[in-house]
């Protein structure tokens, strides 16, 4: 059985249409990003979820008991949102306490529960300290901490890390990760960072105006976008007009709108590739050299066309702009859109 279903969900703000007909279903302990481009709805579906917002039109359904109309406090539901939103006048181990001892519980009952969770988000030996005296990234995972004591069924992530510097970003997204599976938890986060959803994410529901385009794991979406759109938000794919690239490789590709290469997929040589009908074969100039750290970027003119190709560093500076260099290009790599 599915463990949460959005079905038909429609939501207007006035005479702005924001969610369209979304359904959507999510397991029980699945990791799920809604991804998409600023506004296309993605905050606005979670909190419709959350009960923070009411859906125009549509139902919603948690362990198969619909929900679309219940309290917000009723729906045992934990959000986290970009602004830590602690309590200032609190201590740490306090604003972690805090929500159970709403709940009433007994005191050695929070006692345990907020150690433990201060064990996870790792910040043991601070329990004293208020929000003014922690980080930003620390302040995040004592808000994370703070709504996962309260045990909720479902975790809601509502651009958590997008104020934490990149670094930290990393790391706290695989101890989101982690705690989500210790805990078995279902999570739904929302971001508009492809590289984020790719990280943390079983399923990713790619989201534009309204509409989700795309579902499908990290693996599925980036080796096959359904659209050009698809293509263009996730992956840094090079698109060339099929018209040009039927040109620049003597086939009939004038069909095809787009002709889409992933920039990882493209071989470059000092040395002339030998003939394999397995692959294109083309002849270029180095014109930019970005380095990237792991990988070089390396954009190659080829007659009227740019593209981008991303090859490990080895540490070898091999070529400079405006070398002559050979290309190759798996024919099954490239994906076609008419
Ligand atoms: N309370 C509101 N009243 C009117 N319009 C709203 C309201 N909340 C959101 N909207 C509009 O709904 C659309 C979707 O907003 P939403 O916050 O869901 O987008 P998003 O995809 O989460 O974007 P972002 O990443 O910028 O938060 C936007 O055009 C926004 O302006």
């Amino acid at each position: 059985m599915e463990y949460i279903v959005f079905q038909d969900v429609e939501k207007y703000y006035g005479e702005n249409y924001i969610l369209k007909k979304i359904n959507l279903s999510i397991k029980q302990g699945e990791f799920v990003t809604l991804l998409g481009a600023s506004g296309c709805g993605k905050s606005t579906l979670l909190r419709c979820f959350a009960g923070l917002e009411q859906e125009s039109k549509g139902k919603i359904f948690l362990e198969g008991k619909e929900i679309t109309h219940m309290n917000p406090r009723d729906r045992n539901v934990g959000m986290i949102f970009q602004q830590y939103s602690l309590f200032p006048n609190l201590n740490l181990y306090h604003n972690i306490a805090f929500g159970l001892k709403m709940k009433k519980l007994e005191k050695h009952v929070i006692h345990e529960r907020v150690m433990q969770a201060i064990d996870m988000i790792e910040l043991k030996g601070k329990e004293k300290k208020y929000p003014s005296q922690l980080s930003g990234g620390e302040q995040q995972r004592v808000a994370l901490a703070r709504c996962i004591v309260t045990r909720p069924k479902v975790l809601l992530l509502d651009e958590p890390l997008s104020a934490i510097d990149a670094k930290l970003r990393k790391s706290l997204q695989l101890r989101i990760k982690e705690i989500h599976k210790e805990l078995g938890m279902t999570s739904i986060f929302v971001t508009h960072d492809q590289d984020e959803a790719m990280t943390m994410s079983d399923t990713i529901h790619l989201m534009r105006d309204g509409v989700i385009e795309q579902s499908g794991d990290p693996f599925q979406l980036y080796s096959h976008p359904k659209n050009s759109f698809a293509a263009s938000f996730i992956g840094n794919y090079n698109f060339v007009p099929g018209g040009m690239f039927s040109k620049l490789i003597h086939e009939n590709y004038t069909e095809a709108k787009h002709i889409v290469i992933s920039p990882e997929l493209i071989e470059i040589s000092p040395n002339q590739y030998q003939r394999d009908k397995e692959y294109y074969i083309l002849q270029g100039k180095i014109e930019k050299i970005l380095p990237q750290g792991n990988i070089i970027r390396y954009t190659l003119r080829v007659e009227d066309i740019l593209l981008d190709a991303d090859i490990l560093n080895d540490r070898r500076e091999i070529y400079q702009i405006g070398q002559e260099v050979f290309i190759r290009i798996k024919r099954i790599s490239i994906l076609i859109y008419k």
